[in-house]
């Protein structure tokens, strides 16, 4: 597996701004504050509200992948709660990212697991299938293919194509940069009497 910089060294927005702005998953939202992952995409496709492909990914998933989900952006039906998410952290999963929805969303927090999802609802899902696993698929309007770089923190989530990566990273450091700067020059204004 490729080195990616940790979760949170980065900002998600920088990232973002480091490929032209783009990338960015639309209404996929961090589902407890400080949630923040990095890594490498395992993709699963679902039938929307139904989590059977999910407890197949579980499978396979290797440590410190992140589990991509394109749930067609159901909000009707939780593809995960408290359970599935324990099973994530014993696997040592690099976090979750749903286009659909979450339950149990108290207990996520202390499970330390980084959920990002479109919508909660306390419904839960169907078990019966259709998915596919592995291939590409899209969350919040962004492509994602295995093995693409996923980053999220308190903003929301950022896909990098896998070809991209290196160039990003660095385009990306020299943004934080940048960024200093003009927090510093911040710092130097004074009000005008
Ligand atoms: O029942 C489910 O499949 C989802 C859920 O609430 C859990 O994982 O805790
Ligand atoms: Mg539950």
């Amino acid at each position: 597996m490729p080195t990616y910089p940790p979760p949170g060294a980065l900002p998600v927005a920088t990232v973002s701004d480091a490929m032209d702005r783009f990338g960015v998953a639309d209404g996929i939202r961090p589902l407890w504050r400080g949630a923040a992952l990095s890594g490498p995409a395992f993709t699963v496709w679902t039938r929307p509200g139904d989590n059977k492909g999910l407890h197949a990914a579980f499978q396979t998933i290797r440590r410190g992948e992140v589990l991509v989900v394109n749930g067609g952006g159901d909000a009707t039906r939780a593809l995960i709660g408290e359970l599935v998410v324990q099973k994530a952290k014993a696997l040592a999963v690099g976090g979750i990212v749903l286009d659909g929805a979450a339950r149990d969303v108290a207990e996520l927090a202390d499970l330390g697991v980084p959920v990002f999802a479109r919508a909660v609802t306390p419904a839960g899902p169907w078990k019966t299938g259709p998915f596919r696993i592995g291939g590409p698929i899209a969350v919040g309007g962004v492509p994602v293919s295995p093995g693409d770089w996923v980053v999220g923190d308190d903003d929301g989530v950022a896909v990098v194509p896998r070809e991209q990566v290196d160039q990003v990273i660095g385009t990306a450091h020299a943004l934080v940069e940048g960024e200093a700067e003009r927090r510093a020059a911040n710092q130097r204004l004074i009000p005008r009497d």
